[in-house]
This record gives structure tokens, C-alpha cells and sequence, in this order.
């Protein structure tokens, strides 16, 4: 059994690992096409950026440079508690900087609209964001995101990155999780 054989734990595949780089290639060039001549500050939001951020950078031929934040607002539920807390803040200044936060996914809105307006509060040029997935559904708050990879229905997903428990993070593709998993 290698270490991406979970099966019994998933209901089924949304995207391959395929689906996916082809649709962070997409996104890569668009913002290529944006920033042309401009560095970019590109913010990774820990833990479950953390596969995109490593695709898309490599995807890019921008100058970035590239910096980690943590915030958790989940815990180990599959419900947002709405409460962001910052585990890890930014190393970089952000004044005059185009900064691009990356992130996995936007369900409730509640992490990236709390931490959008936090980066804004901090000088830079421009905020923009990134996500690869989006469940507009879901959405408790409005947010303006610039890169969305594919709009998703309001289930639970897991795989290249995101969580249930902290597990199934280093699957390659992304994958509903069957019911009794967290039942
Ligand atoms: O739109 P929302 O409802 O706020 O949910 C999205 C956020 O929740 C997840 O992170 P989580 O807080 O679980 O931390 P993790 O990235 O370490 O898994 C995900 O990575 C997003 O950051
Ligand atoms: O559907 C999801 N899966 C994993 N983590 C998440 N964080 C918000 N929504 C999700
Ligand atoms: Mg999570």
C-alpha cells in the first residue's frame, strides 16, 4: 500500500493530480500576465497553502520572493470556528510590497476576509489572492478574490494540502471524505 492509498477513507476523486497542475498552470500565467515588471511578495497561509504555494511559485516567472503566516481557525472540526487565531505572523515588511496571499481553499470566507484586511492594514502596495479551491456556497462573508481554480460544492475535501485531523495532507489529488470518517 503506498502512501497515497487512503481509499477506503474517500468518497471520490474531484481532481486529479493532473486537474490540478494543469489549473495551477493557468493560474500562474494570468498572474504573470498581471505583475508583468512588478516583484511580488507571495504569502503562503500554513498549513494547507502549502502544495499550491510549492506549485505555483515554480509555475511563475515573476520575481517573488516568498513568506509563510499561520492562522487557524478550524482546529480539528470540519466547521470554522470563525475565531482566527495567528500561530505564525510574517517575517517581511509589507510597505509598498504587491503582496499575493496563496491559499488552499475559501469555504466560510472567515480566514482570508480576517486576514486580507489584517495584510491591508499594513502599508502594502496591493493584496490580492489566490486560491485554488472555492466553495461559493458556503460563503459567510464577501470577498473580492482575484485567482480562483475551480469552484467546488459545499463538502468536505481533503488531499494536496487540506486536512481532516491533520491527516491526508500529502495526497496528490483532492478527494471527498466518506461520511463515517469524521461521523
Ligand atoms: O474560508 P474558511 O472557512 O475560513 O476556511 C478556509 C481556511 O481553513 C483551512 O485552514 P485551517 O484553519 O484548517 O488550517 P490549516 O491550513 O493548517 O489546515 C484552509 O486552509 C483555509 O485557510
Ligand atoms: O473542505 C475543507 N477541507 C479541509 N479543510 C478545510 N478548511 C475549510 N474547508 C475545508
Ligand atoms: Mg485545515
Amino acid at each position: 500500500m503506498d502512501s497515497n492509498d487512503v481509499s477506503g477513507d474517500l468518497a471520490h476523486v474531484l481532481y486529479t493530480k493532473e486537474q490540478i497542475q494543469d489549473k495551477i498552470n493557468e493560474l500562474a500565467a494570468r498572474i504573470d500576465a498581471d505583475y508583468e515588471g512588478r516583484d511580488i511578495l507571495v504569502v503562503g497561509v500554513l498549513k494547507g497553502a502549502v502544495m499550491v504555494m510549492a506549485d505555483l511559485v515554480r509555475a511563475l516567472h515573476s520575481h517573488v520572493s516568498m513568506d509563510w503566516m499561520a492562522v487557524s481557525s478550524y482546529g480539528s472540526g470540519t466547521q470554522s470556528s470563525g475565531v482566527v487565531r495567528i500561530l505564525k505572523d510574517l517575517d517581511t515588511d509589507l510597505l509598498g510590497k504587491h503582496v499575493l496571499i496563496v491559499e488552499d481553499i475559501i469555504d466560510s470566507g472567515l480566514t482570508l476576509s480576517w486576514l486580507k484586511a489584517n495584510l491591508m492594514s499594513r502599508g502594502p502596495a496591493s493584496v490580492e489572492i489566490c486560491t485554488l479551491l472555492r466553495k461559493p456556497a458556503a460563503a459567510k462573508v464577501e470577498i473580492d478574490v482575484k485567482y480562483v481554480g475551480m469552484e467546488i460544492p459545499s463538502e468536505f475535501v481533503v488531499g494536496y494540502g487540506l486536512d481532516f485531523d491533520e491527516k491526508y495532507r500529502n495526497l496528490d489529488f483532492i478527494g471527498t471524505l466518506a461520511p463515517h470518517v469524521y461521523a
